[in-house]
């Protein structure tokens, strides 16, 4: 710390031109992350890494002892000046979003192109504000979903700190919004809203009666009979002997047993939906609020006809929504690309996309968007850019990564920890990996793990096994001791990778 105060001293921080540091991205000077340098009133802050203890903390710098008192951290004099320090902890963050408001989240709402940038560990967000940064696309850094904070034994607050101190490390002041992801129940709603989350995306998979889709007509009029009579003259009046013609001329009809399933499939999920959204007004107001409803993680694909009774049981019910994931045609599977016919993908895509524009233009969201670099041209193309994209897995496996570049016997542990968990983790995520093409780990040189990260296979099993990882104390705190010491390498490869989605997107640089 010493030699970190020493240099702010010598460069007289407290009065010089800031910015001729500040555009250093990246760049760590005595432990002094040169991008996060702000001035405000009489004090200098900036963001610092101890190499000892291998962590990060803020450190604020001047002449008056009086300077900030809510700053959370232990006061020391340096000659004439006051130095204060803080770790970065939860009453920090507090203390930055209200005297740095631009380390605070923020709504999505009138921004085109939006790009969700999972953190499972919370040490890669800076990589994503480097990534994204120079291109016309909006990040949203704090994106989890509770089965992740299960995993990874952190609580969407934490995620929300990671990402508000990851902005002032990198000085990046262009805005980011916090996603309570894949919520599936009133308390986890209330839970993400307390933690500052400026979007909330509904999870109706469980809900919903996603088995419907390939009951019998006999099934489905058994179960539509039970409907309240009124509701039934609704639906038909507004569903039967109607065309519902999209903005570019498609014109889409139900058939008399397709609204009997639509409704058997959606009706109960509607209804929370409605009840959730009622809850977001009450909490924040209409309009301060971002809010999805995904289906992405059902087990059929959601047909278009499906897409225009949900978004128009929406409408009827008042029910405003920013953006909407179904579940596409083919195969989102974590971690690797697309699996499906591309063809079939873009037919279907492009009358998705129809349906968004014209019920309302809210963008269509793209889960598991993490590597599926063949269907970005397509999703970028018909969405003509207004979509928002969800990436998580890749931004892991880049860590796993470059443990396997520089830290071969690590990557040997977590390599064996994905083994032995790999069962169990397919519970909570569906792939159709093949571990017999998985290369033999005590076969394999040292040289040769990165390859890991190449092969699809391997890709997914160490892709579903980080809570695994993440849940084992000792094998944790070296993850994340491995990842600080070689943060140059980790931020980069993340920054340059996730470019590679952002591009192929379609994503103009500024
Ligand atoms: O693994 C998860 O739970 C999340 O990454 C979740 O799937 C998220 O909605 C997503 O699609 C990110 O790729």
């Amino acid at each position: 710390m010493q030699q970190s105060i020493r240099y702010l001293l010598d460069q007289n921080m407290l009065t010089a031109d800031l910015e001729q540091y500040t555009i250093q991205e990246g760049k760590v000077e005595h432990g002094i992350y040169l991008s996060s340098l702000q001035r405000k009133g009489a004090a200098l802050f900036c963001l610092c890494r101890d190499e000892e203890r291998r962590v990060k903390y803020v450190l604020m710098l001047s002449a008056s002892a009086d300077a900030f008192p809510t700053f959370p951290g232990q006061r020391m004099r340096e000659g004439e000046f006051m130095v204060a320090t803080s770790d970065l902890t939860p009453k920090l963050a507090v203390f930055l979003r209200k005297e740095f408001p631009y380390t605070a989240p923020q709504s999505l709402r009138d921004k085109n192109a939006t790009f969700g940038t999972g953190d499972r560990l919370g040490n890669a967000n800076p990589a994503h504000v480097r990534a994204v940064r120079s291109f016309n696309i909006f990040p949203v850094l704090a994106q989890q979903s509770i089965r992740e904070l299960n995993f990874t034994r952190r609580t969407f607050q934490d995620v929300v700190d990671a990402a508000t101190f990851a902005v002032f490390q990198e000085g990046y002041t262009g805005g980011y919004g916090a996603d309570g992801d894949h919520l599936k129940n009133i308390p986890e709603i209330k839970k993400s809203l307390e933690s500052g989350a400026t979007m909330i995306t509904l999870d109706l998979s469980e809900v919903m009666n996603a088995t419907a889709a390939n009951w019998s007509a006999a099934q489905i009029l058994q179960s539509y009979q039970q409907f309240p009579k009124n509701e039934v003259v609704r639906l038909e009046k507004t569903y039967l002997n109607s065309t519902f013609t999209l903005q570019n001329g498609l014109a889409l009809t139900f058939s008399t047993l397709e609204l009997q399933r639509c409704c058997v499939m959606y009706s109960k999920a509607l209804r929370f939906a409605k009840e959730a959204y009622d809850l977001l007004v009450e909490v924040r107001g209409a309009g301060n609020f971002d809010f999805e409803m995904s289906i992405d993680e059902t087990e059929t694909p959601t047909l278009p006809l499906h897409h225009v009774f949900i978004i128009c049981e929406l409408i009827h019910h008042g029910v405003k929504v920013d953006s909407l994931a179904p579940r596409f045609i083919g195969e989102f599977q974590k971690g690797i690309d697309y699996l499906g016919d591309l063809k079939e993908f873009e037919a279907q895509f492009q009358i998705h996309s129809q349906i968004a524009k014209t019920y309302g233009n809210y963008k269509l969201s793209i889960h598991s968007g993490s590597d599926k670099f063949s269907v970005y041209p397509t999703i970028g193309k018909w969405t003509e850019g207004h979509v928002h994209v969800k990436t998580a897995g890749t931004s892991w496996l880049e860590a796993v990564r470059v443990i396997a570049m520089y830290e071969p016997a690590l990557y040997r542990e977590i390599h064996t920890q994905a083994l032995n968990s790999y069962q169990d983790a397919l519970k909570y995520y569906h792939i159709t990996a093949d571990l017999d093409k998985v290369a033999p780990l005590d076969k394999t040189r040292d040289a040769d793990l990165p390859r890991y990260l190449e092969q699809p296979d391997s890709r997914q099993l160490l892709h579903i096994s980080y809570g695994y990882v993440m849940g084992d104390k000792a094998l944790r705190a070296r993850l994340y001791d491995a990842l600080f010491v070689h943060e140059d390498a980790y931020l980069q490869r993340i920054r340059d990778h996730i470019r590679k989605h952002v591009r192929l997107l379609g994503c103009q640089e500024r």
